[in-house]
């Protein structure tokens, strides 16, 4: 019985969390101008990046196979790249610090045009604000995915998108995931694909 206790009271959180961020028409039409933005940028030739640790780093790569490689339907593949070569990261965290790992990639890899998507619960790693920084010095857009009070990620984003759960970052994560496959049925429906 306590097992279920639970799992109800798990399940109910979760569906109280979703109708707290549906029930903002902001975060909607947020939605809808990341999608916007993330289309007009793969029609002009640029490409998606993504980045986030931890679960958050697992929803960037979702976010980022999905457009390479499948969503629901056939369709052709999507420029998009999760920053997550572990040979990557683990020399420049060993040579330069954790906090370098994405905006180094960015460096190498990013151009003018295209569009980060940086997800951060607390919107305060380190790692992820300075890519974040660095996106906007060379003319990338920045799509943050957030919690909370939106850290100093939000202050950084061109569009910012956030779960405003003061909770754990598990609840904050489900709703990211169902914005990221929103995202990607969005930018399929726009690029009429
Ligand atoms: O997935 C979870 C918790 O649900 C954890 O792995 C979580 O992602 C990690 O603690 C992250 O380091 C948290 O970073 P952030 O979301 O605050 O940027
Ligand atoms: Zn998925």
């Amino acid at each position: 019985m306590e097992g279920i206790r639970l799992i109800e009271q798990q399940l109910r959180e979760a569906a109280q969390v979703l109708e707290n961020f549906l029930n903002n028409a902001d975060n909607l039409q947020k939605i809808e101008d990341a999608a916007r933005l993330m289309a007009s940028s793969l029609q002009q030739g640029g490409k998606l990046l993504s980045c986030g640790n931890g679960g958050s780093h697992c929803d960037a790569m979702h976010f980022a196979e999905e457009l390479t490689g499948k969503y629901r339907e056939e369709r052709r593949p999507l420029a998009a790249l999760a920053i997550s070569d572990p040979s990557h990261i683990s020399c420049t965290a060993n040579d330069y610090g954790y906090e370098h790992i994405f905006s180094r990639y960015l460096q190498a890899l990013g151009r003018k045009g295209d569009v980060l998507l940086a997800i951060s619960t607390s919107g305060n790693s380190g790692n992820v604000l300075r890519a974040a920084e660095l996106a906007k010095a060379q003319g990338i857009a920045v799509v943050a995915l957030t919690g909370k009070e939106g850290g100093k990620l939000a202050t950084l984003a061109d569009v910012e998108i956030r779960v405003s759960h003061q909770g754990y970052a598990d609840r904050i994560q489900e709703i990211h995931i169902k914005v990221i496959h929103i995202l990607i049925q969005r930018i399929e429906q726009l690029l009429g694909v």
